[in-house]
């Protein structure tokens, strides 16, 4: 049985430690039960808060970053290095600073990479790695946890409102004619974000708080389709949680 938590804390900087915290809690509990742990990472300003306050967590140090697969729900099909690929700024946030495996760092493909700028290659190629991990019966690797942002439309990875993408059974997809720049994007689709075992929906600001009142109505917005199979868990600072139910 799936389980929904709405969590609200006072600001954004309290809102990305107590995120980050979870966050070193599930890994360290992860490779307890299965040896390894395995985390979608996501973009946007506060992911990369986040991934900032994990720097300056003690805790830190129980993980064994060499046995962390780290996946990405969507990203910006931009050339590798671009500052506004969501996969450059997770790296220069926290991930190049750890003692990671490169192996398990599957990043998705950039612009100028195997695929050239053919983005729908992009995403096959992702979801052939995807398939490489997967658990068996599956067509993807086991998901600890799947975090991602919420877009003042209400968009979560490049799953945007009334756009064809939300409709993609596959793995993975490109996203052309995104409403929000790059315009070309590759990312995972409703069926595989609700194959994660946790789902965090995280945002802080007045901007979020329209699209997260109506999704908590019950309104059908994509960040309505990211459900977790065993929970969905909102972490919203009070900006954000301000027109909730
Ligand atoms: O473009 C994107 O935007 C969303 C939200 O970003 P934010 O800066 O408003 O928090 C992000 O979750 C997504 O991964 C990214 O590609």
């Amino acid at each position: 049985m799936s389980e929904t938590v709405v969590v609200v804390v006072p600001d954004a900087d309290i809102l990305a430690s107590t995120v980050a915290a979870r966050l070193v809690v599930k890994i360290i509990d992860a490779q307890a039960v299965h040896g390894t742990a395995s985390v979608v990472l996501t973009g946007g300003r506060v992911a990369a808060k986040v991934l900032r306050s994990v720097r300056e967590l003690p805790a830190a140090a129980a993980i064994d970053w060499s046995r962390v697969d780290l996946w990405w729900g969507d990203e910006r099909f931009l050339p590798a290095g671009d500052p506004d690929r969501n996969e450059t700024q997770a790296r220069e946030a926290l991930l190049d600073k750890l003692p990671l495996d490169p192996a398990r760092v599957h990043a998705m493909p950039a612009s100028d990479g195997p695929d050239g700028d053919d983005a729908t290659a992009a995403a096959t190629r992702y979801a052939a790695a995807l398939a490489a991990a997967a658990v068996p019966g599956s067509t993807v690797p086991r998901f600890d946890v799947l975090m991602l942002g919420v877009g003042e439309d209400g968009h979560v990875a490049s799953l945007f409102p009334g756009h064809p993408v939300l409709g993609e059974t596959g793995p993975t997809a490109a996203t052309f004619d995104s409403p929000k720049p790059p315009p070309t994007r590759v990312t995972l689709t409703v069926p595989t974000i609700q194959g994660a075992d946790e789902v965090w929906l995280i945002a802080a600001g007045p901007d979020k708080a329209t699209p997260i009142g109506t999704v908590l109505s019950g309104g059908d917005l994509p960040a309505a389709h990211a459900k977790g199979v065993r929970k969905t868990l909102w972490l919203l600072d009070e900006a954000a949680a301000g027109n909730r139910p």
